[in-house]
């Protein structure tokens, strides 16, 4: 699939723009703070009806517009589709076809994005949080009942929180309601567990191959998913539904003093082994990049598998980041297969060979000017 026009209004440091883009490499450049994320971040919004930077949606509305809108054309195998986001301080409205849509999970994974950020090169190091919300976002795309379930799991969790500290602080005193709670939580937990687990393997699979490819067969890489019971001893969500409720039961005393619910897949994490070894604690630098690297093109790979379609590539100045081996292999993998928007200040030093001759757009203080395509 590929993006053909985005039209922006009020979005960020745009007020009206309107653009047609190449299925192949899309390249926009400009100086810092000009609108080269905001352009991306728009085509992530597009997509995911949610930003990657921020969880407030006012942040994308221009500064003193009312609303902001977003609204694009993807083409498909099935033909063209309109899409359109539109964001005000009442809330948000999602669009497929023009006709409104009353769930964002039934918006979401009509279009397909896969983004490359330099803060992904930290995925591997960083918080727990920041790599279950990389399964969430990626996972959530191709899988409309996990999305749903993960949003269904967080409000119960919210709930069962709220009543936990009101009966800490002896404001409540039912525990059948707290037995409803657990049990609701433990039903759309045992899912998520199950979903995160069958999708990490399939991930695991692609991620191997794509990093011996980087690292030309020298290291192996493996992921352990870590969560309430040890990864091979999963077998269903029957299984996990039933243990999660027995943990509930066990665990009550201690819940009741913390006022909050201290297990379920809100505190899962997955551990990324190179030559059996954890990376976050032996990996070097370039290794936990490889990894992040492996990852995002294990994504595109799932992404291709699930949906049939490859997914549109969005890479925010994040080949500065790579050295020449790792960018070699990222640019021969999209290449002339994945639509891709690539931001950065200056094209020097990346491989021309093999970026080959991309669409061109200037960017400067929220205007995108088409330069001339190098193939003209
Ligand atoms: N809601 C908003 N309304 C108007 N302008 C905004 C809004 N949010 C951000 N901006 C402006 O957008 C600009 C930042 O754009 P962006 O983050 O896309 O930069 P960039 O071109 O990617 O630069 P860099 O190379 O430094 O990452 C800043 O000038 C900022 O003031």
């Amino acid at each position: 699939m590929y993006l053909k026009e985005l039209k922006l209004k009020n979005f960020r440091n745009y007020s009206d723009l309107d653009l047609t883009f190449s299925p192949q490499i899309n390249v926009l450049i400009g100086e810092n703070a000009q609108g080269k994320t905001n352009l991306l971040e728009a085509i992530y919004v597009l997509a995911l009806a949610r930003s990657h930077r921020m969880n407030d949606d006012k942040a994308l509305i221009k500064w003193g517009a009312d609303f902001a809108k977003v609204s694009g054309v993807i083409e498909r195998k099935l033909g063209s589709l309109p899409l359109e986001i539109i964001l005000s301080h009442q809330g948000k409205k999602a669009r497929i076809n023009h006709l409104d849509q009353d769930r964002l999970s039934q918006y979401v994974g009509q279009f397909n994005v896969i983004l490359f950020a330099p803060e992904d090169l930290e995925l591997v190091k960083g918080s727990p949080a920041k790599r279950r919300r990389f399964i969430d976002m990626e996972f959530g795309q191709i899988n409309h009942q996990y999305l749903y379930n993960i949003t269904q799991y967080r409000n119960i969790l919210k709930q069962r929180n709220l009543y936990l500290r009101q009966l800490k602080f002896h404001e409540a005193k039912d525990l059948v309601y707290l037995d409803i709670l657990s049990d609701q939580l433990a039903g759309f937990g045992a899912e998520i567990v199950w979903a995160r687990h069958q999708f990490l393997q399939q991930m695991a699979v692609f991620a191997k191959e794509q990093h011996q490819q980087i690292t030309q067969q020298r290291e192996q890489l493996q992921f352990v998913y870590q969560t309430v019971l040890p990864d091979e001893e999963l077998t269903d969500s029957d299984q996990i539904y039933h243990f999660l409720q027995d943990q509930y039961q066990k665990n009550r005393k201690r819940e009741l003093q913390q006022g909050t619910t201290v297990l379920g897949p809100h505190r899962d994490d997955v551990a990324f082994i190179v030559n059996d070894r954890n990376v976050q604690d032996f990996g070097s630098q370039g290794q936990q990049r490889t990894v992040a690297l492996s990852l995002k093109l294990a994504e595109i790979q799932m992404v291709k598998q699930q949906t049939g379609e490859a997914p549109v590539l969005l890479l925010d100045d994040v080949l500065s980041e790579l050295d020449d081996l790792r960018q070699t292999h990222l640019l021969h993998t999209i290449k002339n297969q994945v639509q891709t928007f690539l931001t950065t200040t200056s094209l020097d030093g990346v491989a021309e060979e093999i970026i080959g001759k991309p669409t061109i757009f200037q960017v400067a203080a929220g205007q995108v000017t088409s330069a001339t395509t190098e193939s003209e």
